[in-house]
């Protein structure tokens, strides 16, 4: 290799962005696993992060800022872009902010963004007769986000979608009972007791992929995966199997979420074991038990699930090519 490309970017994070009223996103095709059909964005809430690629190796080298676009600035461009962008999702946002960064400055070859939705949840109130969704009143919401990145470098046709992934993050999922683990390997080091029920708490972050990445910018309903979908998915796949570790569940998620999106080509899950502890295990006459948050450390998994599982599994018949 003659010359290998210098690892060298800056950027602005925490960058605040809300805009009400952004256009609903609706269209979206139910699944059975999720009454989710569509967003309202009342509040298009998000953190967004930015980072910038491009010709300003001199402001690291020589001190030269005639070619730094301060990151303030950028703070202030992605806020500015929210007025002028119409779609309905933060993938289609994040592209169409890419894009325009490009397109006013030309020495920058490639931006990338990614945005952790703040997520915003309607509230009940009194109404005439029974309680109704308020318009106005929305609570933050400290559950599970969305979150989202999109890479756009310029190329020689103008624009190329260089990376593009969409998920769910900080999504904790707890099942009273119905999990199990046994079987692992017993030696000198064990001391874990064999579980056939244990409490299963997951903290989970689960990214997709689509086949075309253009799928998740093009604000098309027909072909856009919506997170929550893939959040519900995850609950009931929990819910109806009975898992023999996390690595058994995450890997059913991901076959039932590629079952229902063939337009996908992979979902990574990064998972978190936070099992309970049991404190009383027996409360005589009574159903249940008393448990406490597991001590530190805590285990984790780091898995892809792609379409060739699917056929593997007899679930899906191969392609002649499947092009990411
Ligand atoms: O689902 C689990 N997978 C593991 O690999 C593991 N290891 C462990 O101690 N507990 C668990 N649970």
């Amino acid at each position: 290799m003659s010359s290998q490309k210098r690892l060298m970017y800056y950027g602005k994070g925490d960058v605040f962005v809300f805009r009400t009223y952004q256009k609903p996103l609706d269209g979206i095709k139910a699944i059975p696993e999720s009454g989710f059909t569509g967003r309202n964005n009342v509040i298009f809430g998000m953190n967004a992060k930015i980072a910038l690629e491009g010709e300003f190796l001199e402001s690291f080298t020589k001190a030269d800022n005639s070619r730094v676009v301060a990151t303030d600035s950028m703070k202030n461009f992605i806020l500015r872009k929210a007025a002028e962008y119409h779609g309905s999702t933060f993938e289609g946002f994040l592209h169409f902010v890419c894009k325009r960064f490009l397109d006013v400055y030309s020495h920058i070859t490639a931006v990338e963004i990614t945005a952790d939705e703040i997520p915003f949840e309607a509230v009940q109130v009194a109404g005439d007769t029974h309680l109704e969704t308020s318009p106005l009143v929305y609570r933050h919401s400290r559950n599970e986000l969305i979150t989202t990145t999109v890479k756009v470098q310029r190329s020689k046709a103008g624009y190329e979608l260089a990376k593009q992934e969409s998920g769910i993050r900080d999504l904790h999922l707890i099942k009273v009972s119905g999990s199990s683990f046994y079987g692992y390997i017993r030696d000198e080091y064990t001391t874990l007791p064999e579980a056939k029920d244990r409490p299963l708490y997951i903290y989970l972050d689960i990214l997709y992929r689509y086949n075309k990445k253009e799928d998740a910018v093009a604000d098309n309903p027909a072909v856009y995966v919506p997170a929550e979908q893939v959040r519900d998915i995850a609950a009931s796949v929990f819910h109806e199997a009975d898992n023999k570790s996390i690595q058994d569940l995450i890997y059913r998620i991901g076959l039932r979420v590629l079952q229902r999106f063939p337009q996908l080509a992979e979902v990574q899950f990064l998972s978190n074991n936070r099992t309970w502890e049991a404190v009383i295990e027996d409360i005589p006459g009574y159903k249940g038990a008393v448990w406490t948050e597991p001590r530190p450390p805590y285990g984790f998994q780091g898995f892809v699930v792609s379409r060739q599982d699917l056929v593997n599994e007899g679930l899906e018949k191969a392609k002649e090519s499947v092009k990411a």
